[in-house]
């Protein structure tokens, strides 16, 4: 297989840290569509976000998604992808589209150890248990229908990547 895969998810379920170990694995390239408007831009997150608003920021990542995707490529992309539908329907279309699932409490434990708040600034400037919990009401829906396999984030990186191998029938030889 030599479709790009697609890595969804909220903010904390470790699509930039599976992402990287994945393509390792695969002997793929890796993008992380944040990393690339940060790149291209020269700004963080927060800076376009304080710049041009959230809608700024949405319009710039669809860009970003359409110009990473490749071939032999694992694209981390950001956890409000999802929220266009056209960036759905391209990843659908492009390659597969894999969700690392995880619950609001793991993910806010994540993200209290680890804010990075240049990269995540806040999405509803509530506290960020109620956020995660609000966001995954809000976007559970899309993240299963905009998917073609789920897998369970909440292990090590490595059984992320593993169970990920697995669903694309990729499962490494040892
Ligand atoms: N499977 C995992 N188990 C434990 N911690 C993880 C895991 N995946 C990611 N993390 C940690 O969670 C934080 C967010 O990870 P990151 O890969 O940036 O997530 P995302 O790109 O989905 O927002 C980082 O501090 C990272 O080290
Ligand atoms: O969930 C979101 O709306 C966002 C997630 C972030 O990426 P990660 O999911 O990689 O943290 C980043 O794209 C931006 O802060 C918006
Ligand atoms: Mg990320």
């Amino acid at each position: 297989m030599s479709l790009p895969i697609f890595l969804i998810g909220a903010r904390g379920c470790g699509k930039t840290t599976v992402g990287k170990a994945l393509s390792q694995a695969l002997g793929y390239a890796f993008c992380d569509t944040d990393h690339h408007l940060q790149l291209t831009t020269q700004r963080s997150v927060a800076e376009i976000v304080a710049a041009e608003g959230w809608e700024g920021f949405r319009a710039r990542e669809t860009e970003s998604l359409r110009a990473v995707t490749a071939p032999l490529t694992v694209i981390a992309t950001g956890g409000g992808m999802v929220l266009a539908e056209e960036n759905c329907r391209f990843m659908q279309e492009q390659g597969r589209v894999i969700w690392l699932s995880a619950s609001p409490e793991v993910l806010a434990d994540r993200l209290e150890s680890q804010p990075e708040t240049a990269q995540r600034p806040t999405l509803t400037g509530r506290p960020i248990a109620d956020e995660m919990e609000e966001v995954l009401r809000e976007r559970t829906h899309l993240y299963r229908s905009a998917s073609h396999h789920q897998v369970n984030a909440m292990q090590k990186p490595e059984g992320v990547v593993d169970e990920i191998l697995r669903s694309l029938s990729l499962a490494r030889a040892s």
